[in-house]
């Protein structure tokens, strides 16, 4: 099987749905079942959720907060998604165990490596909330970071559009999709998919990275099964 373990990076913004903040009831239960049904086809999955829907640290600069601070803020918006999503996929029918790169004992596991490992190998979905666990990264850097650590075949990157342009599509409507780049592409074009540190990180590990976009019904799974559109970074 092409990529049995994966890291699936999955935005804030992706569990809003509609709403554009907070959490879409229908939204989470939809992405949970492809989640599900990935497990179910025999892929180990470990998910890093960002916290956008929520929080951004650079929101809080405006509001007069320090840097620090103010991603301490945001780090938790995605310990919150990540609770969202374990309660999502163990509804969906498969086990899931949120884990926390800031220690929270109340709510959830603290990230450890060997025991997201434990969990993967006894098929459960790991939901890593919390990033790396320090203020000046994102979640990006943090599935990068996971994906390398736990091994995995590839960093699946669930975004809102449909892959790697020439140019952020949102604001160039000449901007050209690539089916297939390279991470060194990727960084010297600064194309802003995903950032900097999360790509240097990847390629470094020399992990592939998929970028698709997480709002066609079924993406994860089709993706998985090489049939998705998706943008493929290799090195
Ligand atoms: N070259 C590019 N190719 C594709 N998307 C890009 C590119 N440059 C910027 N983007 C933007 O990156 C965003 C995806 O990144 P993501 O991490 O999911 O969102 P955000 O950075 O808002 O949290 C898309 O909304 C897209 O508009
Ligand atoms: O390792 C990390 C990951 C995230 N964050 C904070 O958490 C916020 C939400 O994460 P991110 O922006 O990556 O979420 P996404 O854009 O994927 O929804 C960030 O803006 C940061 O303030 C952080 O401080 N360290």
């Amino acid at each position: 099987m092409r990529f049995k373990r994966v890291l699936v990076k999955l935005s804030g913004e992706a569990l809003a749905g509609p709403e554009k903040a907070g959490l879409h009831g229908e939204t989470l239960m939809a992405i949970a079942s492809d989640i599900a049904a990935a497990a179910n086809a025999g892929h180990e999955l470990a998910i890093v959720v960002g916290g956008g829907n929520f929080f951004r640290g650079v929101q809080g600069l405006g509001k007069g907060l320090d840097r620090a601070s103010a991603d301490s803020i945001g780090m938790l918006g995605t310990v919150m998604n990540a609770l969202a999503l374990e309660h999502a996929i163990d509804a969906a029918g498969v086990p899931a165990r949120a884990m926390s790169a800031v220690s929270m004992p109340a709510l959830c596991e603290s990230y450890a490596r060997k025991r997201a490992l434990d969990h993967m190998a006894h098929g459960k979905v790991v939901v890593i909330g919390g990033g790396t666990g320090n203020p000046y990264f994102t979640t990006d850097t943090g599935a990068a970071l996971r994906a390398a650590e736990l091994s995995c075949h590839a960093l699946l990157k669930g975004t809102n559009v449909d892959g790697v342009y020439t140019a952020d599509p949102k604001s160039d409507p000449d901007a050209l999709r690539y089916d297939h780049l390279t991470h060194d592409e990727a960084i010297t074009q600064n194309l802003k998919v995903m950032d900097t540190t999360a790509f240097a990180l990847a390629r470094e590990a020399g992990l592939t990275v998929v970028v698709f976009s997480v709002l066609d019904a079924g993406a994860i799974g089709s993706v998985l099964a090489g049939t998705g559109r998706a943008t493929f970074v290799t090195p």
